[in-house]
């Protein structure tokens, strides 16, 4: 985008009160858990049962939903490579701000292109962007098909489809990944869980 990176003349403010004093108040550690996976692979339904869990837990998170964000911030873009790329460096700049604010920053996007996964994950430091890998067949997602868009896709009557006639790059590096077992999805809750005892294990649920 032309208007990336044009600033000049401009300076960083520092405040007295920081992340870590931010944290020490919410007792939890700022992160950003980054869901990735094609449309239908369940990336909204595990961001909402982990936001439930952590709340339930008495731990603040935010969600950054790819479909909700296209209906504000980021209501310009539409779907070529350039505009998702310019997606996902919103939203992780985004993201970055609420880790900073100490909140667990759920982000649940396509986000179909590796290098721009790790251009977010490059944003945050010490390990703080741990990538979920939705590692659902495209035969499921289709399937599902909960908005009818795969339909709409095979009919030609929605092009560039991730899946269909776009690409999707799986991760190569994701710290945990969502997966079938014996042709069964994990549930809602046992997805949460999953993610839930990563963070648990990692510390990010206390703040020392
Ligand atoms: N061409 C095309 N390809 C993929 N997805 C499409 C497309 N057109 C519309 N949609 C709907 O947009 C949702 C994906 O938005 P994202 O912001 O997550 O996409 S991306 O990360 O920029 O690729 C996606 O939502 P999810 O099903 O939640 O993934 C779709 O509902
Ligand atoms: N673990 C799961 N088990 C069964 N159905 C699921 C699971 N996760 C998601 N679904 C269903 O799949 C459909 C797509 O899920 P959604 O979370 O909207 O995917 P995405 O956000 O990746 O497009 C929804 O109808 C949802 O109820």
């Amino acid at each position: 985008m032309a208007t990336v990176g044009n600033s000049t003349n401009i300076f960083w403010h520092e405040c007295p009160v920081g992340k870590l004093d931010r944290q020490r108040l919410l007792n939890q550690k700022g992160c950003v858990v980054w869901i990735t996976g094609l449309s239908g692979s369940g990336k909204s339904t595990l961001a909402c049962s982990l936001g439930r869990e952590l709340h339930s837990r008495g731990k603040l998170s935010y969600i950054l939903d790819g479909d909700n964000l296209r209906h504000g911030l980021n209501k310009d873009l539409g779907f070529k490579a350039e505009d998702r790329t310019e997606n996902i460096r919103r939203v992780g700049e985004v993201a970055k701000l609420f880790a900073d604010a100490g909140l667990i920053c759920i982000a649940s996007l396509i986000s179909p292109y590796r290098k721009d996964r790790d251009g977010c994950r490059a944003m945050l430091t010490d390990g703080n962007f741990i990538e979920v890998f939705m590692n659902m067949p495209l035969a499921v997602c289709e399937e599902r098909d909960a908005k009818g868009l795969y339909k709409l896709a095979r009919a030609g009557k929605i092009k560039g489809f991730t899946g269909i006639d776009d690409p999707y790059e799986p991760p190569l590096n994701c710290e945990i990944e969502i997966i079938q077992k014996d042709g069964v999805c994990p549930t809602p809750y046992e997805m949460a869980g999953q993610v839930t005892s990563y963070l648990e294990d990692k510390g990010y649920l206390r703040d020392e």
